[in-house]
Parts: structure tokens; sequence; C-alpha cells
């Protein structure tokens, strides 16, 4: 099976490490590292390490490649990003171990013109000819049309792929009103109550609203909650995956990891619950590390051990 990830809006993470820093203090830092990121390329740097075979697309700026073009080689992903002119923006990540906290500073991104989305375009139809699964992960960049995952996903629908969306804010909305939604939507709780404009305050409302979205042509729903886990829902089922306490790295990237593990799991066919235990495991996998790295297989299946997974068609209150 071969995925494409498809990241609009990549960002340069910068993550810094200040344990126990202050807002509108003067503070010391221990220690600071650059790392390619935005949603798609983490989730294209995850299923490399699981041994996918992954082609990464997207808009990239010209004058600061480097570091993409070193991960995607390294890991052994095929590299089809269109050069935009400018600099990708860069993601400051302020991360407190101590206090156990990660603070993001997203900047915008480079406003695409209509050229180079009409480029991505023709790479997308010429990646639809051999590849079965599109990861479309991100914020849009500015300028870029609410609806354009909305057209996206019917087009690759259409030519008969498999979609998978993690966005925000008025993309996902849009995503979520569409008559084509995408089969795989791994939304974190605060994304999904914003796009449906619903207070959605207990594990029965949660199910409920993934379960419309079933309805309307979803195929699994996977609603994140940070440290709290995950409600993963299909037509068939509902379990509720609640992660071990670990010693969080970075959660930068818990969600494009968790969405990793669900592309992975699907393309191993597993069942929903262990789809679940494998998808938390890919996220305990990310935080207990800086960067979109997964750990070795043996600590991945240690993980996978201590995710408690259960029915949620009777769960308790979130
Ligand atoms: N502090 C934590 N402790 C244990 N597990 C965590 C923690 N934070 C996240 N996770 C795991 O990662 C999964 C995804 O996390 P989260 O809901 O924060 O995703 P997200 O908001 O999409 O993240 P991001 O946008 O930073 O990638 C959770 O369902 C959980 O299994
Ligand atoms: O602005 P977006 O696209 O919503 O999020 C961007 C971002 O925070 O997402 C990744 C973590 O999920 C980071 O690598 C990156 O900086």
């Amino acid at each position: 099976m071969k995925v494409a990830t498809v990241t609009l809006n990549p960002a340069l993470d910068l993550t810094i490490r200040a344990d126990g820093w202050r807002q509108g203090d003067v503070n010391t830092a221990q220690g600071a590292q650059f790392d390619a990121g935005g949603k798609g390329v983490n989730v294209a740097s995850f299923l490399a390490d699981a041994g996918m075979t992954v082609t990464a697309t997207g808009l990239l700026g010209a004058d600061n490649p480097e570091r993409f073009e070193a991960l995607l080689r390294d890991k052994g992903v095929r590299d089809a990003f269109i050069r935009v002119p400018g600099a990708t923006r860069i993601g400051v990540k302020v991360v407190d171990e101590l206090a156990q906290e990660t603070t993001d500073l997203n900047l915008p991104g480079l406003t695409p013109n209509n050229e180079h989305l009409q480029a991505l375009q023709g790479t997308l139809d010429a990646l639809a000819e051999d590849h079965d699964v599109f990861v479309l992960a991100g914020s849009l960049p500015p300028g870029a049309p609410q609806d354009l995952y909305v057209q996206l996903t019917a087009r690759l629908r259409a030519a008969g792929r498999t979609v998978a969306l993690d966005t925000s804010g008025a993309a996902l909305r849009a995503a979520l009103q569409a008559g084509a939604l995408p089969h795989l939507l791994k939304p974190n709780i605060h994304e999904l109550k914003f796009a449906l404009d619903r207070n959605l305050v207990s594990d029965a409302d949660l199910l409920a609203a993934a379960r419309t979205l079933i309805a309307r042509g979803a195929e699994l729903v996977a609603v994140s909650m940070g440290e709290r886990g995950a409600l993963l829902v299909t037509a068939a089922e509902a379990v509720m995956a609640r992660p071990p306490r670990v010693a969080v790295k970075s959660t930068v990237g818990a969600g494009d990891a968790m969405l990793s593990g669900l592309v992975n799991a699907r393309a191993r066919a597993l069942t929903l619950h262990d789809t679940a235990r494998a998808a938390t495991s890919f996220s305990l996998g990310a935080i207990t590390r800086v960067g979109a790295h997964l750990p070795d297989p043996e600590t991945l299946t240690a993980f996978a051990r201590q995710v408690d997974v259960r029915n949620a068609d009777h769960a308790q209150e979130v």
C-alpha cells in the first residue's frame, strides 16, 4: 500500500526546552533544536518509521528546504513537494519538562498563488494513479480557499482513493459540512467542538457527534483528547483508549502520530480495539521524544500493552 501525505502549510519546528519558564519573565532555556514539521510531514516521517511506502507532497518554501529534504531522504520518503517562493514558517514550541507542558506559537506561513495550487492539483492527480491513501493534514496556508480540503477530498474520492483528514478551524468546519466526507477523521476534541459549533460535554455527546459523521459517510472518526486518550468510532463499534502516564518530552505531533497509527492499522486490517491500542502506542512513542520519530518496535509493543481500551457505548463522562 502506498500513502501520500499532503502538507499545504508545513513548519520548521523550533523546540526550546525551558523548564520552569514564565510568560513575561526573563527565562533561561536548556537547549533548542530544529525539526522539519507540519502535520503531513510528521505523518510521513512516522509512517516511514513504521515501514510504509510514503510520498510527501504539499507546498514548501524554496528558501529553507534543507531540513525537510534531509528528513525525507533519511527516511526514504519520496519528495513531491512543490517549491514556492519564500521561507517555510517557523513553529516555536516551548517545552517545560518540569510542568509537563508544551506551548505552541505557530506563524501563519507562506501565501500560495493560483499557479501553486494548480501545480499541487496536478501532482495529486498524478499520485492518485498509484497511491492508495491520501493524508491531508494541517492548517491551510494564508489566502487558500477554506473549502480547499473539500475540493481535494471530492477529487481523490472520485478517483477511488482513501482520504484521511486532520485539520482545524474553518477548514475542518467546511470539511464536515461537505457532501463527501473523508474516510478517516482525527480531530481533537477542541477542533471538533469548534467545527460542529457544539458544546460536547460528555462521552455520550462525543459519541453522538462522531456517529453523525459516520452516518454521513466517514468510516472511522477518532476524537483525541490529549492525556485523556481518544474515542474511536466506526459504524459497528466505539472504543475509548486511555493511555498510561508517561514522562512527556514534547506533545508536538501526538495527534499526527495517532493519525499515522490509524493509517498503519488500516493497512494491517486490525480490529478497532487493536487499532486503538496501536494508534495510541504511536502517540506515546511520539511524545516521549522530540521530533516526529517512532521508537523501536519493542518499545511500541510495550506501550500498546499499557493502553486501556474498552467499549465506549456505555462510557463514563469525560
Ligand atoms: N500528556 C499525555 N500523556 C499521555 N498520552 C498523551 C498525552 N498527550 C497526548 N497523548 C496521546 O496522544 C493522543 C493525541 O493527542 P492530542 O489529543 O493532544 O492530539 P492533537 O491535539 O491532535 O495533537 P497535535 O496537534 O499536537 O499533534 C491522545 O489521544 C493520547 O493517546
Ligand atoms: O498550523 P497547523 O498546521 O495546524 O499546525 C502546525 C504544527 O503545530 O503541527 C505539527 C504538530 O502537529 C507541528 O509540526 C507544526 O508546527
